[in-house]
């Protein structure tokens, strides 16, 4: 077993800044001063616009040979203002790319063992060329060639390439552990393994593009933003043209220069430049969580989240449902139950049906019966049974009120032995299972399923950030009452089939709550998929992870905390930011106004608070402080705001105080230390 791996490493030990990462964002930044690519962020475009043109006023003044050593600094930090906006993006974009390059690595030059078509020999073929449907073998020590699921064999599994964790894991057909992963490795046994998904959309590859932001597209809510964001710099652009009229009406002639750098101090800058990091910061933050998410807006969602679904077994249960007794009813011998039981697993390939055989077989001693099956009868999630049709005798196992009807016994007809030990063992959390031989009742199976430890205090806490959790489970009411004071979710919803699920979810996002799904069995995809935020466990069923808008790595379904904790602290950061950013226009405009007006309006010396040396050293020195706030920025925009678990009023106003006020001070004595250092330089 691995001790450490480079994908943990590099997730966990990736600091902030790291030197490699900041030299790539460096030449980066400059790649994305391409017009083409910033128009994409209006205000960051209007800024290098602005840039463009003092860049020539600055040439200008070089010929004319008065004014260029103003023009030249203000058209420097103009593009440095630019410039840092980029790095911003670049620097977050970077730290995606570390971790996209190790996973890189994992995908390389795999071979398949792969099954004919008349399944009787094997062929060695690149992974590349498999298609959708193609069965290969993999054999422990093999790395498994694609995306797909088991069909045949049970195998551990090393998967600690995608989710940096070293433990193996069980892989299996039937059941909802049957999805494999490209990359990973088979550690013991072998499995036949059918392809579903085509060499280079694979998980690897998808996780690849994701992280690098390759596919990462604005959010509403960021859409949103831009266009305030867009508004206010046209709001400021007509209000610095008539400033320009006023002050050449009053007999002051206010430069191009000193206009355009007045422009670009008070559109937000700030919020615009780093707006990009922000969520895509979000993101990246997830990832360290061993989280995939599948779209930013999935992430926002997750901050806003109200209630969150969850499924019993594998979620809330570790999963492993196991046979451990077989009751009888009255005039039925334990061993005729255990055959009957046997014979009805036969064919089963879940979890449960394996270990019923296992059971039957093991400690009671059954045989399976000479006679092949006339029908075999699958479990579905629908009809919540399966069984066979054998030797005239028609065998069903299941759910307990699905079995009563294929039986056509009505509930309180079933005989009292038979209900008092479904109910004593709902009662224990265990899963009942009522076994039938046509319309004759046999008895019980007993599956036990073990609660996951510390999952009672991560619902506790989830309440205390105002979460509602609710267990959704095919199970029984009893047996689903009983997990659910185990566990202690908030309300749950017993023998649902994938449409109750559906219905339910549907239902309450009509009330306007923001639903979070955690699943893992292809009964769980549809409702996966309408949740706002849907997490599959990484050992789910593809169909699941599919259907998903995040997949846990660690298949952990209390991860939720953490997604939810990050998603809120995205939507603070960015919250934060913009207030910020709007404050410190709104500042830098009482700042720089009166120092340019001044000696026009002597009347205007009161409002002159800042006493700034001279006109040029304000527009200058508010251009270097409009720069320079977007880098000391950086580092808040990637670490996110510090988010801790109280109301949202109290947050809401904490944050105001420190971004709103803090934005609104902090021009004024920036700008002042700013003029100091400009004029004690002597810069112009
Ligand atoms: N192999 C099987 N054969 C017959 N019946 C089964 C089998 N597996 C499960 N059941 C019965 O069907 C019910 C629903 O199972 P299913 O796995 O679909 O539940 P679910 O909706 O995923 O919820 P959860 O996973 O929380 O139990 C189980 O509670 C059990 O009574
Ligand atoms: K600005
Ligand atoms: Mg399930």
């Amino acid at each position: 077993m691995t001790p450490s791996h480079p994908t943990q490493e590099a997730r966990r030990a990736q600091s902030l800044f790291d030197a490699t990462i900041l030299a790539g964002a460096a030449k980066d930044a400059f790649l994305k001063l391409d017009p083409r690519k910033l128009i994409r962020n209006p205000v960051i475009f209007v800024t290098e616009v602005v840039a463009a043109i003092v860049s020539l006023l600055f040439v200008r003044d070089l010929i004319v040979g008065s004014g260029a050593a103003f023009s030249g600094q203000i058209a420097a930090w103009l593009w440095f203002t630019v410039l840092f906006a980029t790095f911003a993006e670049a620097v977050a974009e970077g730290r995606g790319k570390a971790q996209a390059d190790t996973l890189r690595r994992t995908k390389s030059d795999l071979v398949a063992y792969k099954l004919s078509a008349d399944g009787k020999s094997f062929t060695t073929i690149p992974a590349a060329s498999l298609k959708v449907g193609d069965v290969v073998q993999v054999a422990a020590g093999e790395l498994i060639p694609g995306d797909g699921e088991v069909i045949e064999g049970v195998a551990s599994v090393n998967e600690s390439a995608i989710t940096g964790e070293s433990a193996p894991v069980i892989r299996e057909a039937g059941g909802d552990r049957s999805a494999v992963t490209g990359g990973t490795q088979v550690l013991s046994d072998q499995i036949r393994v059918r392809i579903t998904v085509a060499p280079g959309s694979s998980f690897v590859d998808r996780m690849i593009a994701l992280i690098e932001g390759a596919e990462r597209q604005k959010t509403p809510n960021e859409i949103a933003l831009s266009i305030l964001l867009s508004g206010l710099t046209l709001v400021f652009l007509i209000a610095v043209v008539t400033l320009w009229g006023l002050a050449s009406y009053s007999g002051i002639v206010l430069s191009v220069t000193v206009l355009a750098a007045l422009l670009v101090t008070l559109i937000p800058t700030t919020i615009g430049g780093l707006l990009s990091a922000i969520g895509i910061a979000g993101m990246d933050r997830l990832v360290r969580f061993n989280v995939i998410a599948t779209s930013g807006r999935a992430v926002e969602a997750a901050g806003d989240v109200d209630t969150l679904l969850l499924d019993k077994t594998g979620t809330i249960t570790f999963g492993n449902r196991m046979a451990s007794d077989f009751v009888a009813v009255p005039g039925v011998s334990q061993g005729e139950l255990a055959a009957a039981a046997l014979a009805s697993s036969l064919a089963d390939e879940t979890p449960e049906g394996r270990s019923i055989v296992a059971l039957a077989t093991g400690e009671f001693g059954q045989a399976a019966p000479t006679e092949k099956p006339d029908q075999v009868i699958p479990f579905s999630a629908e009809t919540r049974l399966s069984g066979v049709d054998i030797a005239g005798r028609r065998l069903r196992k299941g759910a307990v009120d699905s079995v009563l009807k294929f039986a056509g016994v009505d509930d309180v007809a079933a005989p009292k032995p038979f209900k008092d030990a479904v109910a004593r063992i709902a009662q224990s959390g265990g899963t009942p299972l009522a076994v039938a031989d046509g319309n004759r009742l046999l008895g019980v199976i007993h599956l036990k399923d073990v609660v996951k430890p510390g999952i009672k205090e991560r619902f506790a806490a989830m309440r205390a950030m105002g979460i509602r959790t609710v267990m959704v489970t095919g199970d029984n009411p009893v047996t689903a009452a009983a997990i659910a004071s185990e566990a202690g979710v908030d309300d749950f919803l017993a023998q649902a089939t994938p449409e109750d699920k559906l219905a339910y979810i549907r239902k309450s996002q009509e009330g306007g709550r923001l639903i979070a799904m955690c699943g893992d069995g292809t009964n769980d995809a549809p409702a996966l998929a309408q949740a706002d935020v849907g997490v599959a466990m990484q050992t789910g069923t593809q169909a699941a992870r599919e259907a998903a808008n995040m997949v846990d790595l660690d298949s952990s379904p209390t991860k939720l905390i953490e997604i939810v904790e990050i998603g809120k602290q995205l939507l603070m950061t960015r919250g934060s930011l913009t207030t910020f950013s709007i404050a410190n226009d709104v500042a830098k405009y009482f700042a720089i106004i009166p120092a340019l007006f001044v000696t026009a309006y002597p009347g205007l010396a009161g409002l002159n608070i800042m006493a700034l040396s001279s006109p040029q050293s304000a527009i200058l020195s508010a251009v270097i402080f409009n720069a320079l706030i977007i880098i000391a920025l950086i580092p808040l925009a990637l670490k996110g705001v510090s988010y801790r678990p109280v109301g949202a009023a109290a947050l809401l106003r904490r944050n105001l105080l420190v971004y709103g006020v803090g934005g609104l001070i902090l021009p004024f004595i920036g700008i002042k230390l700013v003029d100091l250092a400009v004029a004690g330089l002597h810069l112009v």
